[in-house]
C-alpha cells in the first residue's frame, strides 16, 4: 500500500448470516482528503464504517488504516482515529465537557485542548450543560466534537450533518475543510446530502447493494461541463439495479 493512502480496503466482504452485505469492496482514500461514501439506504455503508473501525470484523477480504492491518493492530490504530457511526450516545446527566473529558480518559489521552474543540462545533457556552437538555443539532455537534477532540488523523462520519440547520451545516463545512487544510486530517463521511457532498469532497465512491461501483474524484467528473452529482448519483443506482 501506498504510504499517501490513509484507507485502503481490498476484496472486503460481510456477511450477517446468508445475508451478503459488502462484497469483494475496493475502497481508497488517500491521506488529506475528503471522501464522500454515498449509497441509498441499507446499500452498506455503515457496515463499511463499522469495519473500518473495528467494531465489525470482515468476513474476507484486506484493510489497511494509516499503513496498518485494522483487525491485527484495532488498539493501537483507535487513538488516531475518530468516528462518529449510527445515533451518537451520551451520559445524558453530564455535560458536554464532562462527556469528553470521559472520552479522552477511554482513549488514554491526557492532554487534550477540549475548550478549543467545543468552540470549533459552536458549543463553548453550553459546555457546562447537561447533555440531556441539549437539542438533536448540539448533539450531533458534540458527536462531531467527541470525534476530534483526541486529534487523530483520520476521521470516519456517518451522516455528520444530519440534523443540523443550514447555518450548523456551513459552520461543520468550513470546520472540516479546515480541519484537512490546516491540520492534515483525512476524512471519510456519508451523506444523503448529495449537495453538501459536491462542496467539499475531493473524491466520491458509491456503493449500491453492497458492491462499490464507482471510485472518481468530483475534479475528474466536474471535466463534463454538464455534470449534475444527483443525476449521476441516481443513473449509477439505476444501473446497479438492472
Ligand atoms: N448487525 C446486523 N445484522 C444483520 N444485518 C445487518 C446488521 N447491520 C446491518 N445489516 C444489514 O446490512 C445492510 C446494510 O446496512 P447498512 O447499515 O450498512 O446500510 P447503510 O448504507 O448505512 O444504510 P443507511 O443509509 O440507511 O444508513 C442492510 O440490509 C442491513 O439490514
Amino acid at each position: 500500500m501506498s504510504t499517501e493512502q490513509a484507507i485502503h480496503t481490498k476484496g472486503l466482504c460481510k456477511s450477517f448470516g446468508k445475508n451478503e452485505v459488502l462484497r469483494k469492496c475496493s475502497l481508497t482514500v488517500e491521506k488529506g482528503t475528503i471522501y464522500g461514501f454515498l449509497g441509498i439506504n441499507g446499500a452498506g455503508k455503515t457496515t463499511m464504517f463499522k469495519i473500518l473501525t473495528g467494531l465489525l470484523t470482515p468476513t474476507l477480504g484486506e484493510i489497511q488504516v494509516l499503513g496498518k492491518d485494522i483487525t491485527v493492530q484495532k488498539a493501537d490504530m483507535l487513538r488516531h482515529i475518530g468516528s462518529m457511526i449510527d445515533a451518537p450516545v451520551f451520559y445524558e446527566h453530564l455535560s458536554a465537557r464532562e462527556n469528553l473529558n470521559i472520552h479522552l480518559a477511554y482513549m488514554g489521552v491526557k492532554k487534550a485542548d477540549t475548550e478549543t474543540t467545543l468552540s470549533k462545533v459552536g458549543l463553548q457556552s453550553v459546555g457546562n450543560q447537561p447533555v440531556s437538555e441539549f437539542s438533536l443539532g448540539m448533539k450531533q455537534r458534540l458527536a462531531i466534537a467527541r470525534a476530534m477532540v483526541h486529534q487523530p488523523k483520520l476521521l470516519i462520519l456517518d451522516e455528520p450533518v444530519n440534523g443540523l440547520d443550514p447555518v450548523g451545516i456551513r459552520e461543520m463545512r468550513d470546520l472540516f475543510k479546515s480541519l484537512v487544510e490546516k491540520d492534515g486530517i483525512t476524512i471519510l463521511f456519508s451523506s444523503h446530502i448529495l449537495s453538501e457532498v459536491e462542496h467539499i469532497a475531493d473524491k466520491i465512491g458509491i456503493i449500491s447493494n453492497g458492491v462499490i461501483v464507482r471510485e472518481m474524484t468530483l475534479q475528474e467528473l466536474k471535466k463534463d461541463s454538464s455534470f449534475n452529482l444527483e443525476e449521476y448519483f441516481i443513473s449509477i443506482v439505476k444501473e446497479g439495479e438492472r
